[in-house]
Order: structure tokens, then C-alpha cells, then sequence
């Protein structure tokens, strides 16, 4: 986690699972910021401690990745050219392919050619042996990510690895599985693509899409006065924007927006990442006419078809499997009874032609997650909370963007979750930035959820916005973004793993050193 201390996640209590179905709480603890749940000063977490207060040492985590390195060793090709993928047949091909066109948008990626290659060539499924780990690229609350190589194709991926056995004695099993589970949905361009997930005996491994330009946090770092300017902060949260927009109507509540979160690809667009403190609802959708609203509303959102004859005036509702989990409220606010489901929905709306509204705007969770400072005020009393909350940390996301600090930081995590709650929104004096960004900024800071922007229609209502008036949002991916990193070389990392080894190793050759599982993982 790049920034760490100073944006520390809070996630949730260990004793809360958090399913796809329903949420179960089996006890519902009481949060005292003030005492040891918040531990230490102002940079600690709640509920789960950060790796170096785990206990789990990663270098000894290394060194035992690299025994299972030693028994399933592969030999090596020099690329992926080499392979004649068309032979590649076996069993796996069909299950494969099966996986690419589910993601009909990232079915020309050469890395799935590349993967297939390697499976056809050698039989069985992936497993750590394939690849070389290049570098640590850096671990969060559940694992570490490396940038590796598969091994003769030269084909770079992100990995997360997992240790099984401290997922289950930390209780992150569900965290894994959720990310897991989300991972596997999407297929859009500023969502990673899940390649592959595969299992060691002692690790669980995610095949990632590696984004070599960092993240948002360390590039807005690099800018002059260490804020970006207006037309980039508009590129970067328009394509965020049109990524929660997707995970919503996936269902998914991301929870957890914040610029360290925001990856830059090689070609400077974004990615989102870091799915583990993510929602996800299931949806069923059934179609009524509008004169049917009434019959949904016990439904947690709607779904209006643009394209839709207006006359016809037909709208989907869909309805996730509802849960209405056990109050877990912290201590620090006095909670107000949740409202029931059928309170918030509005299928009133004062446009005349439809929209595409789909938002799980009625999906609810209890649980405290997110960082202290994009924490939405509805998630630190203890309401409930559904996707509303993304549109808060949108807001503060962007007020980040253009200011270089949050709005509502204090001295402590403390002091920050009660200015969210009851200070209004300043804007820095001397702030240069727009009407029109101050009005949207406002607009989403809004403390009640339901008067917040976004929680009617949705990404649709945000779009609209007059700071987004010029943005071809169809066309935004082909637009040119502000910084494009410099393009990555590899060959950086093969020459400092060189210059690593010890003397021994170095007269061999580089097949012999790039063959040497345990060498990779000692060096890192
Ligand atoms: N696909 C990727 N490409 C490049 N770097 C990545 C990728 N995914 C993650 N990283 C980097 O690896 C680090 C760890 O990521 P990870 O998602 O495991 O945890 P996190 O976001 O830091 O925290 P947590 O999971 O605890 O919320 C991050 O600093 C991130 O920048």
C-alpha cells in the first residue's frame, strides 16, 4: 500500500463475513475509536492490523514459494513467437476459451494466447513454476502482488499471492474470495482482467493485468504543486467514473476509491484496483412497465433502458437477493434506526425520457470499511450504507485530485470521522478550480445519502453534470490522457537480478539464472 500511513484502510471486523447472498454478522462488536480496536495513532486500521503488525514474515513467505518453485520447475522457451498456439489443443482448450469470451472485451489480449501457449505446450493447468517474479510490487492487507513473467513468453502479469494459512487465521478468507469473485466479472477497459487463479499448497495465486505507470496518489505527487490540473483531473475521474458505473450495474459496491487504488496503465489510462473490501449483490432482473413501480419496492434498484421507446415507458426493475444485516453501529455516533428498504425507493423521476439508471442503490451493509478520509458519513454512523457511498468517495476523490488533500482530514483518524460527519464542506482559500467543479464536488459531499448526487439515476446523473460537459464519454478511451508513463523495460529487472546473484552464479548463463526459482524470490 503505497500510502499507507496516511490513508490506513479500516476494514472490517474479523467476526463479520460478508457473503455475496446475504450478510451474516456473528457478533456485532461495538467500535470505540478511542481505544485499542483503533490501535495506536492516527495511521493504524481497524479491525485487521496491516502486514507488519501480522506477525507474517513475506521474506520467509519467499523462500517457501520457491520450494514449490523447485518441484514443479519448467523448462524455458525465448517467446511467445515460438509457440505455435493452433497445436496447443487439450483439454484445457475448451474451458479456456469458455473464459475469454465471457470477456468479450479483452478476448484480443495476447497474454491469453500466451497462457493457452504454455498449457497446450506443457499439459495440466498454471501453477507458480510457470512464472518468474521480477519484482514485489507491493502487498496489502491480504497478500503480496509481484510483476512476473511467464516464463518463455515474455508476457508480464500482476500476481497476488495469498498465504492460504494466514488468510484462515486472520479470518480474510472471505476478503480473498470476494476480491476473487469480483475479479472474475469484470471485463472492461478500466477494470483489471483476471487471467488466471491457481492454487499451491500453501498459496492462492491471481493472474492480473499488470499496470506499469504506478498509481494516481504517487503520480499527483510528481505534479507541480502536487495537485493535477482541472482537464487531468477530468480525464482521471470520467474514466473512474465509468468504472464504478460498470461495477455498479455488476452490482458491485467498490467501497474502497482512493487515489493509491487508481493504477495507470502503460498507455495512461486508468485501472481500478483492489477489490477486497468490495459489495457485491446478486440481481435477478424482472420487468415492469413504470406503472408497476409500486409492485418493486421492495427491489434494491431499477434499471431503465435508454433505448427504449418512450412512449412504451418500460422499465426493468432488479431485485438482489435482499439481506438486512444485524446492526453493527460504532460507538462513536449514535446510530439512527436504519430505514427500511421500501423508505428509499424513488421510481419518481422528472426527466421525461428514460435513462439507464442501474445502481444497487438498496444494497446493504453494515460493515466499516474504507480508509478514514473517504469514509462516507452514512458508513461512520453506522446507517447502512449502499453504492451512495461511492459517489461520496468520488467526491472526495476528485477534491483530492485538484487540491492535493482531502477535505475533511484532522489531526488523528479520530478527529478526521468526526469533521466527515459533522463539518461542512471548505474549500482551500485561494482554491482556482471551477464553478462547476466546486458545484459537483458539493453536489457529491452531500452528508444525507439519499440528497447526495447519484443516488437517484445513478452514474447517469453525475455525467450530466455540467464539469463533465465536454467529455465524449464513449469515445474516452481512445482520448489522449494527460501523462503517458515512460514505456516499462523489463530488461531493467533481469539486468539488477544479474547484478544480485552471487559471484558463483555469475558465469552461468541466463537460462541458468532466470531458471532459479529460489534466486528470483531471494532477491526480493
Ligand atoms: N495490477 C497491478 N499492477 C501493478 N501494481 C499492482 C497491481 N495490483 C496491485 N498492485 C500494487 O501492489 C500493491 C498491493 O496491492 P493490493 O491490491 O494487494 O493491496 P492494497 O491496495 O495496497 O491494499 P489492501 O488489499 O489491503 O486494501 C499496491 O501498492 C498496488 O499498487
Amino acid at each position: 500500500m503505497s500510502k499507507a500511513s496516511e490513508n490506513s484502510s479500516i476494514t472490517e471486523p474479523s467476526s463479520l463475513q460478508v457473503s455475496f447472498h446475504e450478510i451474516s454478522i456473528n457478533t456485532s462488536p461495538s467500535i470505540d475509536f478511542g481505544s485499542s480496536t483503533v490501535t495506536g495513532s492516527d495511521n493504524t486500521s481497524l479491525g485487521s492490523p496491516k502486514m507488519s503488525e501480522s506477525g507474517m514474515d513475506f521474506k520467509n513467505v519467499d523462500v517457501i514459494e520457491c520450494e514449490e518453485f523447485e518441484e514443479s520447475e519448467k523448462s524455458s522457451f525465448s517467446s511467445v513467437s515460438n509457440c505455435n498456439v493452433v497445436e496447443a489443443r487439450d483439454v484445457h482448450e475448451s474451458s479456456f476459451r469458455s473464459v475469454c469470451l465471457s470477456k468479450p472485451h479483452k478476448g484480443n489480449d495476447v497474454r491469453w494466447d500466451a497462457i493457452q501457449c504454455v498449457q497446450g505446450r506443457e499439459g495440466g493447468e498454471l501453477g507458480l513454476g510457470h512464472f518468474r517474479l521480477l519484482k514485489k510490487l507491493g502487498f496489502g492487507d491480504i497478500g503480496s502482488v509481484y510483476l512476473a513473467e511467464l516464463r518463455s513468453t515474455g508476457s508480464l502479469f500482476a500476481m497476488k499471492v495469498m498465504d492460504k494459512g494466514m488468510l484462515v487465521s486472520r479470518k480474510k478468507v472471505a476478503r480473498a474470495q470476494t476480491e476473487r469473485d469480483i475479479l472474475s466479472l469484470l471485463d472492461h477497459p478500466f477494470l483489471p482482467t483476471l487471467y488466471s487463479h491457481f492454487e499451491t499448497e500453501k498459496f492462492s495465486c491471481l493472474l492480473m493485468e499488470f499496470c506499469s505507470g504506478g498509481d494516481l496518489h504517487l503520480l499527483r505527487q510528481r505534479q507541480p504543486r502536487k495537485h493535477f490540473s482541472e482537464q487531468a483531473a477530468r480525464f482521471y475521474v470520467s474514466e473512474v467514473l465509468l468504472a464504478l458505473e460498470y461495477l455498479h450495474m455488476m452490482g458491485v459496491v467498490y467501497r474502497d476509491l482512493k487515489p493509491e487504488n487508481v493504477l495507470v496503465r502503460e498507455d495512461g489510462h486508468i485501472m481500478l484496483s483492489d477489490f477486497d473490501l468490495s459489495l457485491r449483490s446478486f440481481v435477478s432482473p424482472t420487468l415492469l412497465t413504470s406503472n408497476q413501480g409500486s409492485s418493486c419496492t421492495n427491489s434494491s434498484y431499477c434499471i431503465q433502458p435508454s433505448c427504449i421507446d418512450p412512449a412504451c415507458k418500460l422499465s426493468v426493475c432488479a431485485q438482489p437477493s435482499c439481506y438486512q444485516p444485524t446492526c453493527f453501529k460504532p460507538s462513536l455516533f449514535n446510530s439512527k434506526p436504519t430505514k427500511s428498504r421500501t423508505e428509499r425507493i424513488n421510481f419518481s423521476t422528472s426527466d421525461s425520457l428514460p435513462v439507464l439508471v442501474a445502481e444497487p442503490t438498496e444494497a446493504r451493509s453494515m460493515s466499516f470499511v474504507g480508509t478514514h478520509e473517504y469514509l462516507a458519513p452514512e458508513i461512520i454512523r453506522g446507517d447502512g450504507h449502499g453504492s451512495s457511498v461511492d459517489w461520496w468517495t468520488f467526491g472526495i476523490f476528485l477534491y483530492e485530485l485538484l487540491h492535493g488533500k482531502t477535505p475533511f482530514k484532522g489531526n488523528g483518524n479520530r478527529e478526521t470521522l468526526f469533521n466527515v460527519v459533522g463539518n461542512p464542506l471548505k474549500f482551500p482559500e485561494g482554491s482556482s478550480i471551477s464553478f462547476a467543479a466546486k458545484d459537483l464536488i458539493r453536489g457529491l459531499l452531500v452528508k444525507d445519502p439519499k440528497k447526495r448526487l447519484g443516488f437517484k439515476r445513478g452514474a447517469t446523473e453525475i455525467k450530466q453534470h455540467p464539469f463533465f460537459e465536454n467529455v465524449n464519454w464513449a469515445l474516452i478511451r481512445s482520448t489522449t490522457p494527460p501523462q503517458i508513463p515512460k514505456p516499462f523495460d523489463v530488461a531493467v529487472f533481469n539486468q539488477t537480478l544479474k547484478s544480485s546473484l552471487p559471484s558463483n552464479h555469475k558465469s552461468g548463463s541466463d537460462s541458468e539464472r532466470s531458471s532459479g526459482p529460489y534466486l528470483d524470490f531471494e532477491f526480493f
